[in-house]
């Protein structure tokens, strides 16, 4: 299809189409996929910091011709009606611009139907689904029971969130088979040899819910807030690999900084972490520049206990 000219969807400019071409002809249908296709769903923030973010949908012209990735180097924030695309981690020369159209921190198979739900009509072939198709048949069995427990843990994450009773560790059961499917595809990541590190990064990130369940689980029974010795080499381990998965996303900031928060707490942890932790933190925190990064941090470990960082 023709590129149009840009000048055609600035508001200030009086260039017109010389004629219309008769494939730009009204009709309904194709206007509704070109909008399906195009158009961007979001929050938007206002530059007001003292108000909410609401939801919104629309459509912006550049942003608009982006394609897709799994495994994406750049991410959106709407401030106002601007919409600006961010570099989430650097992009070499020539290097395709790339977002997400989805939530990416999941499994090949619930990205797969995220993608097809929303009616793009392409298979998602970025070298994270590649890398992950080709050890499908090796983790079908953590995929196919994350596949079956992911939402019910999602609806005990919700049930939780939202009562005033502390439930306790045992009515948590679809968190709970979950947090051992974590464990389960780990051991099995080790055991692969045909995958590059950041290949096992990828896949790992997909599971990173899975991971997070049992930080629920175990932070139940204390009002959410993560017990001090929580920020393991483990979970540092996952935070690493969700930032090489996704670069940029919220839910790593957040984790990031509950995680350097416990284990800052904790008097048996090695400076070490706590220090790769806030580094990580400072790193995802992609939306403010300069010295606000170390001020948006700090104030994400003062409210730390207060997030829940699943889904
Ligand atoms: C928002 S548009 C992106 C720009 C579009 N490629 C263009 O040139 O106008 C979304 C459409 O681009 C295509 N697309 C986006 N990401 C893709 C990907 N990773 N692989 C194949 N097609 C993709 C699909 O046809 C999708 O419906």
């Amino acid at each position: 299809m023709e590129v149009p000219n840009v000048k055609l969807f600035d508001s200030n400019s009086n260039y017109k189409e010389s004629n219309t071409p008769r494939d730009l002809q009204f009709d309904e249908k194709r206007i509704m996929h070109i909008m399906n296709v195009n158009s961007f769903e979001g929050d938007l923030y206002s530059t007001d910091t003292q108000q909410p973010a609401t939801r919104l949908t629309g459509v912006w012209f550049l942003p608009s011709f982006i394609n897709h990735s799994c495994s994406p180097n750049s991410s959106r924030l709407v401030v106002g009606e601007a919409m600006f695309i961010i570099a989430s981690r650097d992009i070499a020369e020539k290097e395709e611009i790339t977002i997400s159209y989805i939530d990416g921190m999941f499994p090949l198979k619930i990205r797969e139907e995220k993608l097809a739900a929303m009616g793009y009509g392409f298979h998602c072939q970025c070298r994270r689904c590649e890398a992950e198709r080709s050890v499908q048949s090796e983790l079908k069995e953590y995929s196919s029971q994350y596949h079956e427990l992911y939402e019910n843990a999602a609806l005990e994450v919700q049930g939780a969130v939202t009562s005033t009773v502390h439930t306790h560790i045992e009515n948590c059961p679809a968190c709970t088979e979950l947090s051992a499917v974590y464990d389960g595809i780990l051991g099995k990541l080790n055991s692969l040899s045909s995958l590059t590190n950041l290949e096992k990064q990828w896949i790992l990130g997909g599971y990173s819910s899975a991971f997070l369940a049992k930080w629920l689980v175990c932070g139940y029974a204390s009002g959410f807030s993560p017990p001090s010795d929580f920020a393991t080499p483990q979970a540092l381990q996952l935070v690493e690999a969700m930032k090489a998965t996704v670069p940029g996303m919220l839910r790593t900031l957040s984790f990031a900084t509950m995680l350097a928060t416990a284990a800052q707490k904790d008097k048996n942890q090695v400076f070490a972490l706590v220090h790769r932790l806030i580094q990580l933190a400072l790193d995802e925190c992609i939306r403010v520049y300069g010295k606000q990064k170390f001020d948006v941090v700090s104030k994400l470990m003062e409210q730390s206990a207060e997030f829940v960082p699943f889904f």
